[in-house]
């Protein structure tokens, strides 16, 4: 599983390209910065890294583009041929076009004796390249030899060290643009990129790290983040330590609605996860088809047969947050169901087929947690999965603005999006072996336990969203494949009492 590092070294503050390039601006303009300084510290930085991460590397290859991307990597080339390094630099397109700040650091590294080859393939022997094709200035996908180049690196074994992004990814969706660099490591530069936590950067940025560049603090001031970058051991701090004299009716209490015929299993894990993330109580509400074996191993677990909406009644009364949707299928027993609860002014998270029942009938509610996964989020907005993922932070924007409460977008680097203007969250914890039968019951239980011991509802959703993630890394400690939705479950307990701390 790719690492990033510990939590406390990488900045929360998440940036668009346009607003790094704002305030790269206003360094540059209001605080004496020269652009020509920030290149040079990005270079110093970047080789710093190598030198560190890559002790034994002596053969250096800097492919190179045509902006300052490129400029940060004639800096790499000129500090580590001052070295002692082999150093190479493969230019894509002329370098007697390259103009600016990265001129300026094309000339010094030859002023040093550096020599800049047109690249014509990959050398035969390596120990490690430098990415500094593009990073905030990619505008279209890329082809031609600038593609042949990343599908090059792609094929072969050295470590690639990506400068600010790994080519080819889009800063602010984290999208392929035709083809991009699979980084070993990704170094950013004054603004951490949202492109690297959302779409398909988790694939390709490999261990991230981080340099402000010493931009002054003030730089950072006026500028709203585009989102924050959240994991459990920032969301971890909103769970207090239980009273000593608790009992289980003051943590909270549960109600689960689902379980259609054949459909018991969602319902399960969710009430479940529930009582793993501390929920005192949990009841599942569920088709009097399952309702006599479903606790036959789980006494904790309360039961309740459901025929008619009425018969939720006493349930919901005695209910602090309802979860609604696991199993609960769109056949006529889900459907009043959900009219049912759909109008409680009870904390309602609502999963699964619910949001698809959502879909069919829309209305916004006040105080609701979606956790759409991308399918149910187009389906909530009437567009395909493809645009969803093709920018997911917009995609949550859009199901807020439409349905109101709070929105987790499910999927690699899941995003809690809550009412305007609050700044979007995106967890960096997780991995793939989530994707996984039932791990979306169970993140639906642990949002639920965390609202009912009383959290507020974005708070819930962000805690719940990053303690299952965190829960999905630490199961995965004993592999990725293979991983199922009762692993996390049984994760959750030592990670809600902060008695695991999961490296990254
Ligand atoms: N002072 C600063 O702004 C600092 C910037 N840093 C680094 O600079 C890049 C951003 O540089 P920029 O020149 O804006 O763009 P890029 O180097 O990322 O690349 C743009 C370059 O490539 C051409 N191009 C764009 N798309 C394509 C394509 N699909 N195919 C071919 N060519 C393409 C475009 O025409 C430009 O020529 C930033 O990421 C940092 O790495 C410093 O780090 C800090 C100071
Ligand atoms: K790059």
């Amino acid at each position: 599983m790719r690492r990033i590092p510990d939590s406390d070294r990488l900045p929360h503050a998440l940036y668009r390209a346009e607003q790094v390039r704002r305030l790269d601006r206003l360094a540059i303009e209001r605080f004496g910065v020269s652009g020509i300084e920030l290149m040079e510290r990005a270079g110093a930085v970047a080789y710093r890294l190598l030198r560190v991460r890559w002790p034994n590397a002596r053969r250096l290859t800097v492919l190179a583009g045509m902006g300052n991307n490129g400029g940060d990597g004639y800096v790499v080339a000129r500090l580590a041929r001052a070295a002692g390094l082999d150093t190479r630099v493969l230019q894509l397109g002329k370098a007697d076009q390259v103009r600016g700040e990265a001129a300026l650091s094309l000339a010094a590294y030859r002023d040093a004796g550096g020599v800049i080859e047109d690249y014509l393939g990959l050398p035969r022997k390596t120990d490690l390249y430098v990415d500094a094709l593009f990073g905030t200035g990619l505008v279209r996908p890329v082809t031609g030899p600038w593609a042949e180049a990343i599908t090059a690196l792609n094929a072969q074994r050295a470590p690639v060290l990506a400068l600010d992004l790994p080519s080819g990814l889009h800063a602010d969706t984290g999208c392929v643009l035709g083809v991009a660099v699979r980084a070993s490591v990704t170094v950013s530069f004054i603004g951490l990129k949202l492109g690297l936590f959302v779409g398909a950067g988790a694939e390709y940025r490999g261990e991230v790290h981080f340099s402000a560049l010493e931009v002054p603090a003030q730089v950072y001031a006026g500028e709203i983040l585009a989102a924050v970058r959240i994991d459990w051991a920032r969301e971890s701090r909103l769970l207090t330590p239980r009273s000593r004299i608790a009992h289980k009716g003051d943590c909270g209490h549960v109600l689960v609605v689902g379980g259609a015929p054949g459909m018991s299993g969602a319902a399960r894990l969710a009430g479940e996860a529930a009582l793993r993330a501390g929920a005192g109580l949990v009841t599942i509400a569920t088709h009097p088809r399952h309702a006599d074996w479903l606790n036959l191993d789980r006494p904790e677990l309360m039961v309740a047969a459901v025929e008619r909406p009425e018969d939720l009644d006493t349930l919901i009364e005695r209910a602090d947050v309802v979860a609604i949707g696991p199993g609960l299928g769109r056949g006529d027993w889900g459907r009043r169901l959900w009219e049912r609860v759909r109008g409680l002014s009870h904390p309602l998270v609502v999963d699964a087929d619910a949001l698809n029942l959502l879909a069919e009938s829309p209305g916004a509610g006040p105080d609701w947690i979606l956790t759409p996964h991308p399918g149910e989020a187009a389906r909530l907005l009437g567009s395909a999965t493809a645009e969803i993922q093709s920018d997911r932070l917009a995609g949550a924007r859009q199901i807020q603005a439409r349905f109101g409460g709070v929105v987790v977008l499910k999927g690699a680097g899941t995003i809690v999006h809550g009412p305007a203007p609050r700044v979007p969250a995106v967890c960096s914890d997780g991995n793939p072996g989530m994707a996984t039968a039932g791990a979306g019951d169970v993140l639906t239980g642990v949002i639920a336990a965390l609202r009912a011991q009383g959290l507020e509802t974005e708070a819930a959703a962000r805690a719940g969203v990053c303690l299952h993630a965190a829960a999905g890394d630490l199961a995965a400690r004993a592999g990725e494949r293979g991983l199922i939705a009762t692993d996390i479950i049984a994760a959750l307990r030592t990670l809600s009492n902060g008695l695991a701390k999961v490296d990254r």
